[in-house]
This record gives structure tokens, C-alpha cells and sequence, in this order.
């Protein structure tokens, strides 16, 4: 992987390894693929007791491996092993050789990554050419004698000051990573969390899943970001759960009391098929219209009263407006359920179009509500990104060249692993 193709997401759960914590029988190489299929996003190999030969002989067999896996591998302090087994990048400290040096003799594409332990270093670095800034120690940590502490607000402030992505490093794991929600990071850098752990993939799993939830969702991570195609249900509103309650809720109003199961059954259907399905079990005197008509109502009752945005996205949308993203709106809802709350949360006024599938005659399936988008921002598909909740119209827009960012949703949480591969970002924010 080139330098300029690196996504934030590739720092997401980045492994350093560390062969002190192997077990008997086992080989580094079996390590990186358990962590791998935990979905480790980017593997660094440092070793700080190999040799220059055995150093050489790992990091070939990990450049084939993370290359087979279509992850990046990083080598740690040496430049020159690095461009012998065409690593995708090295990673310096401050007490390497030098950023700026680094870059001349790696070239332009290979991935530059540089400790910082203050906003000075930080700021510096970037100007050398780093890639990203590798930043820590932010917890007590046992992996590093010489590490010393970065505290949240000196990590916050570096991430504020430069404009290459930021991973804490130093005493991760899964329960403390809460605690760095809100500094600007967009991964963790980890040793034992990972290697140090019984079960590898069923530990970087976790760390995944919990490195998701404290994300934001800044624009930062959209680089060339001209124009960006929201969804509605699930992306930006957290509405989804409306959809499944609906019917259950109607029949509270009628006095019966329906189990989580029914909900799901009646999720599954149409309005229609839904009306016809409970005059059938529970009001045999009422006309299935008239229930498909109560259902409904109080599906717009909860978007003109009751639904909320997703954490982050109101800010989201503000500043891509700010930065003269252009903005459109494109949802299998029908526009008037949903207008009613985009205008309560104040956001109509950001969109320069909105687009339903019912109005362009076909589903998020199909290309035509993405390209009429599109036109209308007058955008190329590598310059626009989709936010979706739903695997499948987010295939489309990906069909059709777009960015997308895949946004968590309880709804569809199924899709999870498949979603967050696919995606060029990932906004999972207090799930
Ligand atoms: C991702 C990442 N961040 C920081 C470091 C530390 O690098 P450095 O300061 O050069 O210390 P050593 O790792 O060489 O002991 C890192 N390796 N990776
Ligand atoms: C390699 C490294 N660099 C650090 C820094 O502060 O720059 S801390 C560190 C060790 C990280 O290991 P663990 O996840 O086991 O704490
Ligand atoms: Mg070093």
C-alpha cells in the first residue's frame, strides 16, 4: 500500500509485535494471523532482540502475510530492512534517524510513521513528511522501558495541531480505551493487549469493537471529500428501532400487549401485510387499512415528536456544509415522515437536495437515487462519499466508484463484519 492510499481506518487496531510473548510451539507469523482474523488493521514488527539476519527473515515472512491479508506492514527503527523486503512503511521514534532523512531515502510512497510525545515533535514530524504520529505513553505500560507518559490533554492537543491521523500508544487495553473517547485519535497502537493475550483473534475483536465506539464522526477521515450523500434511517436519526416497535406499539393503544417476537414478524412486512397480519390475530373488527393507517401514525408521531439524532452526526453534517461539502439526502423513507424531523433538528437547511426512492421510482439497490444525487452535486464518484447503515445500498454507491462510510446500527449489526471491511470508514459511535 502506497502512502497516499492509506485510510484512517487502516490505523485502527494496529499491532507491534513482540515475540517475548510467544508460546511454546507457536511461531510469530501464526500470532499475526490470529490478530489478522480478529481484524488488526495494520501490523508494525518490532523486535528489538533479533539480530540483523532474523530481523531480515521475519520481516519477510510478515511483509508476505499482511500482503496476502491486504493489510499494511510496518517495520520498526530499520530503514533499510524496511526497503530490502518492501515493507509499506517504517516507523521512527525521536531517537531514530531522523523523519526528514527517513523520507529521502524510502521515497514518497512508502508509509512514514513518527513518535511524538508533545505538540512541538507532533508539529515537526508532520512537516518531515510523517505519515501518522504514533503517540503514547498514554497508559503505564510494561512493553517499553524508556516510554514516558503523554497525558489526554497533550494527546488531544497534538491531534488538534496536525492534520496526519493520530494513534495512542502505551498500556491499551480494551477496558481503558474508553477513557481516550474525545482526543482526536483515530486508532490504538498494542502489544500485549493482543500478543500477550490467550485467545488473539477473540481479543482483537474486542479491541476492534471497543476502538470503533469511541471514534468521531469528524471529517477528517474524508480526504477529498467535493460532495457527500447522507441516509437517513439509522445514519443520521436513530429511527430504525421505530420501525420494529411500531406495531406493537399500535396494539399497546388497543390495550394488547405483544411479545419482541411479534415485533420482528411484523418488522418483516409491509405496512399493508402488517395491517392484514393483526386484524387477522388481534382486532378481527377493524378494517386492515384502517390498521396500517394507526401504524403509521405512529411512526410520524415518533419522527415529528420523538427521534433523535446519531451521536456526532448533526456536528458531522455542519461542518462539511462549513467546508463547502456539497450535501444531499438519499432514503428509501418517504419525505414525509422524515422531513418533519430534519426540520425539528434544524438540518433540512444543509442539504442542496433530497432524494426517496419512492419519488425516483427505484430502491438503494439500484443506481439511479445515487446517480441523480450526483448530478445534482454536479460531483465525481471518487470525490463523493456515501454515510450508510445499510450494507446493500452501500454496495451500490461502491459499484458506482463512491466513498462510503459505513455507520453502526443496532438494526443491522449482523452485516457488522462484512460492512466494516468493505467500507473506506467506519463511524460506530456509543452503540
Ligand atoms: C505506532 C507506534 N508508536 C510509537 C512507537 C514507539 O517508537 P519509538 O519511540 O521509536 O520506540 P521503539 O518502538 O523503537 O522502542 C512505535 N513503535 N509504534
Ligand atoms: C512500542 C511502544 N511505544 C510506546 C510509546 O510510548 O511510544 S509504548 C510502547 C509499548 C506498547 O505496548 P503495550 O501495548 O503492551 O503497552
Ligand atoms: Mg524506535
Amino acid at each position: 500500500m502506497k502512502s497516499s492510499e492509506m485510510k484512517n481506518k487502516d490505523l485502527l487496531l494496529y499491532a507491534v509485535t513482540d515475540r517475548k510473548w510467544l508460546k511454546d510451539g507457536v511461531t510469530l507469523a501464526d500470532e499475526c494471523k490470529k490478530a489478522i482474523d480478529g481484524g488488526v488493521t495494520m501490523i508494525q514488527l518490532r523486535e528489538k532482540e533479533l539480530g540483523y539476519d532474523d530481523f531480515l527473515a521475519q520481516a519477510k515472512e510478515l511483509k508476505t502475510l499482511c500482503q496476502s491479508r491486504g493489510i499494511p506492514f510496518i517495520v520498526n527503527d530499520n530503514v533499510q530492512i524496511a526497503i530490502e523486503v518492501g515493507a509499506d512503511g517504517i516507523h521512527v521514534g525521536q531517537e531514530d534517524m531522523h523523519a526528514d532523512d527517513v523520507r529521502k531515502l524510502a521515497g514518497k510512497d512508502m508509509i512514514l510513521g513518527v513518535s511524538a510525545q508533545n505538540v512541538e515533535e507532533a508539529v515537526t514530524a508532520e512537516k518531515n513528511g510523517a505519515d501518522y504520529l504514533g503517540v503514547g505513553a498514554v497508559f503505564p505500560t510494561s512493553s517499553k522501558d524508556d516510554a514516558s507518559e503523554v497525558d489526554f490533554e497533550t494527546l488531544k492537543e497534538i491531534c488538534q495541531s496536525v492534520s496526519i491521523p493520530v494513534v495512542a500508544i502505551g498500556g491499551i487495553t480494551e477496558d481503558n480505551i474508553k477513557e481516550l473517547k474525545g482526543s482526536g485519535i483515530v486508532g490504538i497502537s498494542v502489544i500485549s493487549a493482543i500478543f500477550a493475550q490467550e485467545d488473539i483473534k477473540d481479543a482483537c475483536e474486542r479491541l476492534c469493537a471497543n476502538t470503533e465506539r469511541i471514534l468521531p464522526a469528524d471529517s477528517s477521515a474524508y480526504k477529498d471529500i467535493k460532495g457527500a450523500i447522507f441516509d437517513i434511517d439509522g445514519t443520521v436519526i436513530d429511527s430504525m428501532k421505530i420501525w420494529d416497535k411500531a406495531g406493537l406499539m399500535f396494539l399497546e393503544k388497543h390495550g394488547i400487549k405483544g411479545d419482541d417476537d411479534l415485533g420482528k414478524r411484523l418488522f418483516a412486512m409491509t405496512i399493508g401485510d402488517a395491517g392484514k397480519y393483526i386484524q387477522e390475530n388481534f382486532l378481527p373488527n377493524m378494517k386492515p387499512e384502517e390498521i396500517s393507517a394507526g401504524v403509521n401514525d405512529v411512526i410520524r408521531g415518533f419522527y415529528i415528536n420523538d427521534a433523535q439524532p446519531k451521536e456526532g452526526m448533526i456536528e458531522l453534517i455542519k461542518t462539511l456544509k462549513e467546508e463547502g461539502v456539497k450535501l444531499t439526502v438519499a432514503t428509501s423513507t418517504d419525505r414525509d415522515v422524515f422531513m418533519p424531523c430534519l426540520e425539528r433538528l434544524g438540518l433540512d437547511k444543509y442539504f442542496d437536495g433530497i432524494f426517496t426512492c419512492t419519488e425516483v421510482g427505484h430502491s438503494k439497490a439500484e443506481p439511479e437515487i445515487f446517480n441523480q444525487a450526483l448530478e445534482l452535486m454536479g460531483t465525481s464518484p471518487k470525490e463523493t462519499w456515501v454515510f450508510e447503515d445499510g450494507l446493500y445500498s452501500a454496495k451500490t454507491a461502491k459499484s458506482l466508484g463512491m466513498k462510503v462510510a459505513a455507520v453502526y446500527d443496532e438494526t443491522s449489526r449482523h452485516d457488522w463484519d462484512e460492512f466494516r471491511l468493505m467500507a473506506d470508514a467506519i463511524i460506530r459511535i456509543n452503540d
